[in-house]
């Protein structure tokens, strides 16, 4: 029997209405969340997400401003931007699209957002808190998959989760957050011997790899759940990095790419901002 499709289309967009009425509580309340997007540059692929994410903030009902900047910018100006962001009370949130150009660090511009306006929960006491249990902003990709699996009633408890990926924003995070979930989980990456021999008994299995089509049928167990992370631009499109066709057929339940992880990372910004002001307002 063919797998069920996890639409992440369908489930961001649910959650975008809840959102939606949060908001709209919280204006009723004088507080108007806003997101602050600071894009440098002009990649195509982070113009798309960043157009994606202030057509959300716009659905929701949320204030978004997006902030351009040459790819000649320096790192001091870059910093110093965002050192007026954190001090503008009317600001809850702070996202800088990465990657930066080369001149810039990225790790110290992460840094300099203040945590309590970390919405992509990339700043490293962000990431501590999280890898704690502490309560903090999830960055979102993680968080988004966590809200696929739950509203699409994947149990996680003693379960074999595999990730394959290691990155800072995918791959290590949902690992922690699978294990709070009380699933076993093991991390593949480039230097795993016999991938396919791991990914083959996961109950789960998170492709969070940056490869198109690397996971085949061969790397999946009939009846695995499958969340593809993957976002690559191939001449054939945008393509995820699992073989859809084949793997669809063998596994129970599969994320599309696109209209499955990508709207649901987006969803969570905008969740992770609307928490940010009501925690302001107090
Ligand atoms: N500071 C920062 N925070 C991020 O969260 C961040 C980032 N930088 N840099 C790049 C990655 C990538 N990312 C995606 C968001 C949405 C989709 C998404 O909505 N994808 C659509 C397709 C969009 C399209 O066609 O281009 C989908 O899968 O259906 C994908 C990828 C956020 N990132």
């Amino acid at each position: 029997m063919p797998a069920k499709i996890i639409s992440g289309k369908q489930i961001a967009a649910d959650i975008r209405l809840e959102l939606k009425d949060e908001v709209s509580e919280l204006r009723k309340n004088d507080i108007f969340p806003k997101l602050v997007v600071v894009l440098v540059g002009n990649n195509p692929a982070s113009e798309s997400y960043v157009k994606g994410k202030i057509r959300a903030a716009e659905e929701i009902g949320m204030e978004s401003v997006l902030i351009r900047y040459a790819d000649t910018i320096s790192e001091d100006e870059l910093l110093s931007k965002v050192n007026d962001l954190n001090k503008d009370e009317s600001v809850h949130g702070i996202l800088v699209q990465l990657p930066l150009p080369k001149q810039i660090s990225e790790q110290r511009v992460i840094e300099a957002i203040a945590a309590e306006k970390d919405v992509d929960g990339f700043h490293p006491e962000s990431v501590g808190r999280m890898v704690t249990g502490l309560e903090t902003f999830l960055s979102c990709t993680p968080a988004g998959i966590m809200q696929l699996l739950k509203r699409s009633d994947v149990s996680l408890q003693g379960k074999h989760a595999v990730v394959v990926g290691r990155s800072n924003i995918v791959g290590k995070p949902i690992s922690l957050l699978l294990l709070q979930a009380d699933a076993t989980v093991t991390i593949c990456h480039s230097k795993t011997v016999d991938l396919a021999s791991i990914t083959k008994q996961a109950d789960v299995l998170i492709a969070a790899v940056g490869r198109a089509e690397m996971i085949t049928k061969d790397h999946v167990k009939p009846g695995a759940v499958v969340i593809d992370v993957g976002v690559n631009r191939t001449d054939a499109g945008l393509v995820g990095d699992v073989k859809f066709d084949e793997v669809s057929e063998i596994a129970s339940a599969i994320t599309p790419v696109p209209g499955g992880v990508g709207p649901m990372t987006i969803t969570m910004l905008m969740a992770n901002t609307i928490e940010s002001a009501k925690r302001h307002a107090g």
